[in-house]
């Protein structure tokens, strides 16, 4: 099974959509825990966040936290890693941060980070952008022919 934590309540309907459409069709399923949004100063907002985050991970957890300044991936690339993650023991869960971002101890804690490119995205955006790309990840590696690899 994915995990992913991330900040805040998908309230929006459109959001929820974009998330389930990819969620309900990915193998192995994906578990999501929403967190509350913290309250306070910027940095209050982010420390909060980041110990309810750490305390969420699951045990021995390979965490992948996603960040925009993180490392990107192509989709053959993030397909590769993605089955060397889900085939060792270990629960793979990914973190999305809140408004003000993740705190540094959740980086810190990270096995991997992942961006999706150098723009700031919303974060209830990033939760359909994640699932979308783990089930290209799991098309690509299985044969899928969602994936067309047309580029020459
Ligand atoms: C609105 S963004 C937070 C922006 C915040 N200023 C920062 O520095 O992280 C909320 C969350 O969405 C995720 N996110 C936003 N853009 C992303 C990107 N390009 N790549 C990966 N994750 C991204 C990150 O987890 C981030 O913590």
């Amino acid at each position: 099974m994915f995990h992913l934590i991330a900040v805040g309540r998908m309230k929006d309907r459109v959001e929820r959509d974009l998330f389930d459409r990819y969620a309900n069709r990915l193998s192995p399923r994906i578990k999501l825990v929403e967190l509350p949004e913290g309250r306070g100063a910027p940095n209050e907002i982010k420390r909060r966040e980041g110990q309810a985050i750490l305390t969420a991970l699951p045990d021995r957890a390979i965490v992948v936290a996603m960040d925009e300044g993180g490392r990107t991936y192509d989709s053959l690339a993030f397909s590769h890693a993605v089955e060397q993650w889900v085939e060792t023991p270990r629960p793979l869960c990914f973190v999305i941060g809140g408004a003000e971002g993740l705190d540094a101890t959740v980086i810190q804690r990270a096995d991997h980070t992942l961006s999706l490119g150098k723009m700031t995205w919303p974060h209830m955006l990033v939760r359909g952008m994640l699932a979308e790309q783990l089930y290209r990840a799991r098309a690509i590696s299985s044969g899928h022919p969602y994936h067309r690899a047309g580029r020459p």
